[in-house]
């Protein structure tokens, strides 16, 4: 297995100024080029498969399956959705028609931003890498990468990889921890995406800020889930179950807490210990269907939210540090102030808060940060929607858990607290392209337009604006009382 070596901090700016270069160049804004390098990163994936698949069992202790379901499939679908639609995406685009406007040829043209810098989290080493290195790639940008050092077996790979398979005078990584990020980030970059934690993020922002550097922040949270009691009990189990114990519960999309009707508490932690029993026939410990924690530190800080907890753990809780293992835990009766409720847990632990009703699920989320993602088990569309009507997440799904970032054409993003801006497919082109608008004026408009120049007259300014003004619809009655009527 490779052993991730830092990059001499000394190296950094060079590499930086290297990549300019490169991209200075013109190479990167070829259709062709574009398309010659997802493919060759899509060769780097299949052609690695077994590589990443051992990488990540020694990072994270994570299953073959999970490796290939929420890594591999889902990287290479985003890149084939690019190599398939990257054309079309590049091309200038005409802007929406208007009578005024149509004989200068308004119009959209997509040009990379220039070099971007991602900086991706150990959790999903491997998409959250190059799924924004597919946006890049597509949106003719050069690009530095920063993977997670706490995931090394997995960056060391890539950093063999990549230089084999792309063309490495415009794609490069960069490894390290806070030293060589805080020397990366006092470069220049044209545009930071920055996947991780909300601490963290403030400081890409701050050092962003001092070069004015547009910034996309993919963060995480505490995603809610609500129970609506009609709802199908061991669908809702098994799915709320599974993105909890999925990689261990490092996921940024991971059910954090659920919101259960105080009467249905009783049934729905009983379905959530037969999924276990199913799951784990030989305990979750012995399985090889169960992922590790990243760390040491981050399984001491689990273990510290379970003891300071003061609902009741109905199964699990047995935490190791040595050897990074967190049982897959539910605790009942938790209340808003609790422990777990103190921070995005991101770990295999699911506390479960009673309610009174919905409208009490609705005022505790709403007290909470913006959540990535917001969960409704329910049959009912009302029940759905009044959840969803009345709240803020970066996405709203009903029976389904997790998968969403997987979803062909949706995007992936937060809102406030959990991210700002949108990755995966046509969203990661976007994020990384600059819309530049352009146009061509004729000299003969000037018969209709030569009353913007001086000396303005009472008959310019008419004509001007007859044609530039807009009209609207009359007031109507329901406004007949508001301000200025
Ligand atoms: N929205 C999403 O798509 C998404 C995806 C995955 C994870 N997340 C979120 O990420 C978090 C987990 O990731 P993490 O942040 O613990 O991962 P992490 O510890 O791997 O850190 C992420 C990156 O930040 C860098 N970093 C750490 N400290 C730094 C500092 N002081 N200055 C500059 N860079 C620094 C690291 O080197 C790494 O590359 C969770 O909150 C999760 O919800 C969000
Ligand atoms: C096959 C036929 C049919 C049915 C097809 C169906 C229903 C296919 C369903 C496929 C599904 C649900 C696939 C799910 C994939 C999940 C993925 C890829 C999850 C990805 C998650 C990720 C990347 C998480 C990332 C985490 C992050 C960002 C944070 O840390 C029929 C029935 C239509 C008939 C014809 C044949």
């Amino acid at each position: 297995m490779s052993q991730l070596m830092y990059t001499p901090i000394e190296d950094i700016p060079k590499i930086q100024g290297d990549v300019r270069s490169g991209f200075g160049s013109g190479k990167t804004k070829d259709i062709a080029f574009r398309k010659a390098q997802l493919l060759q990163l899509a060769y780097l994936i299949k052609d690695n498969q077994q590589r990443f698949r051992d990488a990540l069992h020694a990072d994270l202790g994570r299953p073959p399956t999970e490796t290939d379901l929420f890594e591999i499939f889902v990287t290479l679908g985003e890149v084939r959705s690019a190599y398939d639609n990257v054309a079309k995406w590049a091309k200038t685009e005409s802007a929406a028609f208007s009578l005024n406007w149509f004989a200068m040829s308004p119009a959209i043209r997509k040009e990379p931003k220039g070099v971007v810098l991602v900086i991706s989290p150990f959790n999903y080493p491997i998409y959250l890498l190059l799924t924004p290195l597919v946006g890049a790639i597509s949106a003719g940008c050069a690009a530095v990468l920063k993977p997670s050092e706490q995931a090394p077996a997995t960056a060391a790979l890539l950093t063999e990889l990549l230089p084999r398979y792309l063309d490495p005078t415009v794609y490069r990584i960069v490894n390290g921890g806070i030293p060589e990020t805080t020397k990366i980030l006092e470069l220049p970059w044209d545009h930071i995406m920055y996947t991780g934690n909300g601490r963290v993020a403030r400081i890409i922002a701050a050092a962003a800020a001092k070069h004015l550097t547009p910034i996309s922040t993919e963060l995480g949270g505490k995603s809610p889930v609500v129970i609506d009691p009609k709802c199908d009990l061991k669908l809702a189990a098994k799915r709320i179950f599974w993105g909890k114990i999925a990689n261990a519960g490092q996921i940024c999309l991971s059910p954090d807490y659920v919101l259960v009707p105080r009467t249905f508490q009783d049934q729905f932690v009983a379905a959530l210990k037969e999924v276990h029993d199913s799951f784990f026939p030989e305990g979750p410990r012995a399985s090889d269907s169960f992922s590790r924690i990243v760390s040491e530190q981050h399984t001491r800080r689990l273990k510290k939210l379970l003891e300071d907890t003061q609902g009741t753990v109905v199964f699990g809780g047995e935490v190791d540090v040595e050897h990074k293992y967190v049982a897959p835990t539910v605790v009942r009766d938790v209340t808003e102030r609790d422990s777990l409720m103190s921070e995005e847990l991101f770990g295999p632990v699911l506390p479960i808060i009673p309610v009174e009703d919905v409208d009490e699920a609705i005022a505790i989320i709403n007290r909470h940060d913006h959540p990535l993602a917001l969960y409704v088990f329910s049959q009912d569309s009302k029940f759905k929607a009044k959840v969803f009507d009345n709240t803020q997440s970066g996405s709203a799904i009903a029976n389904e858990v997790v998968i969403q970032a997987g979803a062909h054409g949706l995007p992936v993003g937060g809102v406030g607290p959990s991210g700002t801006g949108y990755y995966t497919g046509k969203y990661g082109f976007d994020m990384f392209t600059h819309h530049r608008a352009t146009m061509d004026s004729q000299g003969w408009l000037d018969w209709v337009l030569g009353g913007r120049y001086p000396p303005y007259t009472a008959g310019s300014l008419s004509l001007l604006s007859k044609m530039l003004l807009p009209s609207f619809p009359a007031r109507p009655k329901s406004l007949a009382n508001a301000p200025g009527s």
